[in-house]
């Protein structure tokens, strides 16, 4: 679809879900794609202990170590980071990992998959841990999977992200 643009997918999931989500994005825009990898092991997030830790390194803002980017992320136009939602945030390891490779970006564009609500403020913080204005952000909620909406939201986003990364490259250019 973007043969013209660099891009990678960066994603973490817990449970698949994202990690489903990125592969199409990946897929369909013709992008690499790597995972968010904790450098403690997955399996401590696996089940209701997992579960509980998650939620209590998003709420109390525990320190999550994550690997450095296996991509150097100055070859791409855009970085397309996606995150489930925890507790109305991002995931641990997402915003650490934006915090710490976010001035790297060029461009980025944020997605995140959640059961219901969270979304707004989910974005609202990766933007923040980033330190960049998302150029695209897409929510895929449950429903949205149950139904199979989410091909219709993936495209949308990936028109979003292409339109987006027409006008800022071409006024990069010609400044
Ligand atoms: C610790 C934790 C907190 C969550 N909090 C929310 C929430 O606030 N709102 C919501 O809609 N879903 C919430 N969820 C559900 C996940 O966002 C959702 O299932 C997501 O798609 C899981 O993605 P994954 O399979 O890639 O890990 C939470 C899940 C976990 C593990």
């Amino acid at each position: 679809m973007s043969d013209q643009y660099k891009i990678l997918v960066v994603y973490y999931t817990r449970s698949g879900t994202t990690r489903r989500i990125a592969e199409m994005l990946a897929l369909e825009l013709g992008a690499d794609i790597e995972p968010v990898r904790e450098t403690e092991k997955h399996a401590l997030r696996k089940g209701v202990r997992g579960y509980l830790r998650s939620l209590v390194d998003i709420l109390w803002r525990r320190p999550v170590d994550v690997m450095p980017p296996i991509h150097r992320l100055q070859d791409y136009d855009a970085v397309v980071v996606g995150s489930p939602v925890w507790a109305g945030f991002a995931s641990a390891p997402v915003e650490t990992w934006l915090k710490h490779n976010g001035a790297c970006v060029r461009h980025i564009a944020f997605f995140c998959t959640l059961r219901k609500r969270g979304s707004d403020s989910a974005f609202d913080q990766m933007g923040e841990a980033s330190g960049k204005f998302a150029i695209a952000t897409c929510a895929f909620d449950a429903s949205d999977l149950r139904r199979g909406y989410d091909g219709t939201l993936r495209a949308k986003f990936e028109a979003q992200i292409c339109r987006r990364l027409d006008t800022l490259l071409a006024m990069e250019c010609a400044a």
